[in-house]
Parts: structure tokens; sequence; C-alpha cells
């Protein structure tokens, strides 16, 4: 692998601190980082170089996969990181770099690479990559990378108005825009499942699914990023980029190659097939909510609107709910239920493919089916895990049946363990130069359209009900008669 040189834009930031240095102390112990690299972090603060490393090995500790491996591995590691005051406003700032850049690639070779990581507020992106480009930082398009955090742009014409600007000054093939859902083993893992199997395939259509829901529940609050969500919600901070990939995975067709654009072709026909929503149409369609102060895990917890840097009549959503349908000869009429939310009553990630019922069938009544066992379940965080759950007869004179499931859990193979964190994955695939895991211009833009009518009903009409829900619960009742009208029930991980 090339030599390489990593900025970290935001170096001093929470992401840099829980999740892009701990990741690159988990690529060192396997042995994924490039022979000669340097890691600079990057920030406004005017800190010494030692005061960094100490606050880097600090978060490896906390939150690092293997952070018992600290002691061991952090003397070395520590050797290739640095930092860097910049304000990236500033043009000697990349006067600065571009002097280390040259500097890096005497020492190094030709041969070297160089990754720029924006890992700061989505308003810095415009003035960052003009900046690049001025000083000629990113110029070589085999051996320079840009990585961009979400949220991509704001809306639609905001993130139509970056890849304009993004395309004129680079490379598609330069860009990241990085989606942290991509990659985790169990959202990858679907692709397996659906075509590494013949199984599932034949079924995987309108004629035997019934429908698909797909839950991100968190149970934390915003925690200290107000100020970010103010200008995001729920709706453009999880089903935007994250809930909308995981709906791709299940609904794309079969790819012909794993070549990076194949893949995001088909992604792409599944967003440019969701079903659009006419404005009058949204309240029947999606639903929103914001926790109000209550009490989560035995303490007073603080409602949204009480949050630091929150507006105090805010009327952002921390909930959110869609009933998407994908239009095209796989999915006809096959509702795809969404929900995420803050401080609700489990952390759980999970997405459910709901089997029809069996055809009428010679059981007696009292055999007490129901249809809903039928179902395959797929734990993507915390818990990882496939399950199928059918109906089995209950052991006994009787022909009862009762629902039973099979189980593959990564846990139960030891392989939770040795599970890369999304962001090592993503990273890896940066330094290596493969793209396929990270947003193209065309999805980002398809992703922002689909939800474009709900933003705008929302942003125009101010809820009555804020807020709606309690911490602790599963969000709004509407949200509940969103998916109760069709006779479901949204599926949780005790009773699936
Ligand atoms: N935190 C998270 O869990 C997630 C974050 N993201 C995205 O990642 C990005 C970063 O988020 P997060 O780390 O939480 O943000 P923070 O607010 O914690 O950090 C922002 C960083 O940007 C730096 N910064 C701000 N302005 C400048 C400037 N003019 N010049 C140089 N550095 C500057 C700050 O440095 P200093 O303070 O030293 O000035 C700080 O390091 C955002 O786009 C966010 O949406 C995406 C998914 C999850
Ligand atoms: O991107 C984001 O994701 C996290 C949830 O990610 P997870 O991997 O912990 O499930 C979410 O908390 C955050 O608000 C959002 O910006």
């Amino acid at each position: 692998m090339a030599p390489t040189l990593i900025y970290i834009f935001g170096g001093t930031g929470d992401l840099a601190h829980r999740k892009l240095i701990p990741a690159l102390f988990n690529l060192y112990i396997d042995g994924y980082l490039p022979g000669p690299f340097t890691i600079v972090g990057v920030g406004r603060s005017k800190i010494e170089e030692s005061t960094y490393r100490a606050q880097m090995r600090k978060s490896i500790k906390e939150f690092a996969r293997r952070s018992e491996l600290t002691t061991k591995y952090w003397s070395k590691f520590s050797k290739n990181i640095t930092f860097q005051t910049h304000d990236l406003n500033s043009d000697k700032s990349y006067k600065e770099m571009a002097a280390g850049w040259k500097a890096f690639q005497e020492e190094h070779g030709k041969e070297s690479q160089i990754i720029f990581y924006l890992s700061v507020a989505p308003q810095l992106a415009p003035v960052i990559a003009k900046r690049l480009h001025g000083h000629r930082l990113c110029h070589d398009p085999k051996r320079s990378r840009m990585v961009f955090e979400k949220p991509f742009g704001h809306d639609l014409a905001s993130a139509q108005e970056l890849n304009v600007m993004l395309g004129k000054l680079f490379r598609e093939e330069q860009i990241y825009r990085i989606d942290h859902f991509l990659g985790k083993e169990t959202v990858q893992n679907i692709l397996a499942l659906r075509f590494a199997n013949a199984l599932f395939e034949p079924i995987w259509n309108a004629n035997y699914i019934d429908h698909v829901q797909i839950t991100a529940a968190e149970t934390v609050s915003i925690e200290s990023r107000g100020s970010y969500y103010e200008s995001s919600g729920a709706l453009r901070d999880m089903v935007q980029n994250h809930v909308l990939q995981m709906l791709c995975m299940v609904a794309m067709e079969a790819p012909i190659s794993f070549e990076a654009d194949e893949i995001r072709n088909k992604k792409l026909d599944v967003l440019q097939a969701l079903r659009h929503m006419r404005p009058e149409d949204v309240h029947r369609y999606a639903v929103r909510g914001q926790y109000g102060p209550g009490w989560s895990k035995g303490k007073k917890a603080a409602g949204y609107r009480q949050e630091k840097a929150v507006d105090p009549q805010s009327n952002v959503e921390t909930f959110a709910a869609v009933k998407f349908y994908v239009d095209n000869w796989r999915w006809k009429d096959v509702p795809f239920y969404v929900r995420t939310g803050k401080t609700l009553a489990a952390k759980e990630t999970l997405i459910t493919v709901q089997f029809r019922p069996a055809p009428d069938y010679a059981f007696p009544d009292e055999a007490a089916h129901t249809w809903r066992p039928n179902r395959l379940v797929i734990g993507i965080a915390p818990k990882m895990d496939i399950r199928l759950r059918f109906q089995a007869k209950q052991p006994g004179p009787s022909m009862t049946l009762r629902p039973v499931d099979m189980v593959f859990s990564y846990a139960s193979r030891d392989e939770e363990d040795c599970q890369p964190e999304a962001y090592e994955t993503l990273l890896q695939d940066v330094i290596e130069g493969n793209p396929t895991l990270f947003m193209r211009a065309d999805q980002v833009e398809a992703a922002w359209k689909a939800i474009q009518p709900i933003m705008e009903v929302w942003g125009h009409k101010p809820p009555v009900d804020f807020p709606n829900y309690t911490p602790g619960s599963w969000g709004p009742e509407d949200a509940e008669a969103l998916i109760a009208r069709d006779g479901f029930n949204w599926a949780t991980l005790p009773e699936v």
C-alpha cells in the first residue's frame, strides 16, 4: 500500500475522538495501515502535539474495540500522530499543508497518497473543497481523496449545488461520501444473505412478502449535539441516509458484479423507484415526534426543548416514521415501514421481512395459527443475528402450533469480537481507494428527493402536539397508528 498522509479536519471533535482515531488504531493493530503513514489532526484549538496524543490515547482507551491493547501498541502507533492548529477558512493553512504534503512525498516517494477526512460541520465543506483545489492538494485523482461526512447537503437543492461544485473541481472517484451504516458487517451481510443463497431470492418479492419494517431506535438523547440537531432532525439525520440505505439493500436487484458502480446503480434504481408523495398525502405516509421530559433508566430526563443549544419552542422532530413504496414489479404495493428516534425504549436496529400467510390450510382452528411468525428478522445492531421465525407443532397429543426461531447469531460463532467497526471498514476502503460502500452523487440526491415532500410539508406546517412522546417509550401514538391502520404492529426484539 502506498505511503499515506491522512488529514483529519475536525481532529479535536467528537467523531474523531469516538470513532475515527479508535478505528485507525484497530486498523493499525491488524496491520491494515500502509507502511509509512501519518495522521494529522486539525482543529482551531491551540494544543501541543503531546497534549493531542494524550487526548487520543484516552479516546482509544475509552472507545476502541480492542482498548485492552492500548498499552501494547500505543507507543508505536502514536509516533504516526501529530496535530496542527489551522483555521480551515484561511488560505495560509492550506499553504502550510501543501508544504507538508511536498515534504511527505520527498521523504516517502511520488507514489504517496493523501486523504482529507472532513469531520467538520457541513457548512465548511465548500470552502475546504475550493481551497484544497486552489492549493493543488487534490490534483492527482489517483493519489488524493476526500471523505465527506454526513449530512451531505441540507436538502435536495443544497446537495445538488455541492455536487456540481465538487464535480467541477475533482473527479467523482476522489469523493467519498460516507454513510457509516454501510460499513456495518450486518448491513453488508444482507447482500450475502440474499444473493449467495438461492433459498430466499425466489420468494423475495411482492408475491410472498407482505411488508418490510426497518427500525433504527436509540435510547440516547441528542446529548451534546443540540446545535447540529436543530438544523437536522430525525428525518435528515437518519432516514435520508442510513435508513434508506438499509431499505436499498433489502429491495435492490441482484448485482451482476461487486464493482462499486454496479452496486451503486442497483441501489439507485430503488431510490428512484420510491413512490413520490404528494404534499396532501404526506400526513398519511409520515409521522413525526419530539420527546418531552420524563424518566429514563430510573433518572429524570430532560425533554428535547430543554436540551443544551435547543430552542425552547423548537419544532424539530426527534422521531420519524414513514411508509414508503418501491414502485417496481418486484415490490408492487409492498409497504416498507421505517422508524427512527431518540430516547426510545431500546437501542435496536432491526429489519423485519414479513412473509404472506400460508394459504388456507387443514389445521384445525384450535391450532391457533397466526401468520405473523412467518418472518425473517435481521438484527443489525447491537444484536447481530438473523432469525427465521416459523410455525412448528407444539409437542403433545393435539395439533397445536407455536412459533419457533432458527437463529444465526454472530455472537454464538465467536465472531462478534472480531467484527471491525463500521468506521474501520470504511477508512480501510478509503485508504485502498475502494468506493463501493460510499455514496455516489446521484444516490445522495435521489435520497434527498425521496424525503423532500415530507421535509417541505413539515417545514410549512408546525406540529400541533409537540412534545408528543416520553423518553423510554416507542414514540408517538401516531406511529403506532401508521402501521396499525394496515393491520400490523411494529416488530421489536423481545416479541419477534
Ligand atoms: N459525532 C457523531 O457521532 C457524528 C458526526 N457526524 C458528522 O461528522 C462531522 C463532525 O461532527 P462532530 O465531530 O460531532 O463535530 P464537533 O462539533 O464535535 O467537532 C467539530 C470539529 O471541527 C473543528 N472546526 C470547526 N470549525 C473549524 C475551522 N474553521 N477550522 C478548523 N477546524 C474547525 C473543531 O475544531 P476546534 O474545536 O478545535 O476548533 C472540531 O474539531 C459533522 O459533519 C457531523 O454531522 C456524522 C455522524 C455521527
Ligand atoms: O449518523 C448518526 O448515527 C448515529 C447512530 O449510529 P449507530 O451506529 O450508533 O447506530 C446517531 O446517533 C446520530 O444521531 C446520527 O448522526
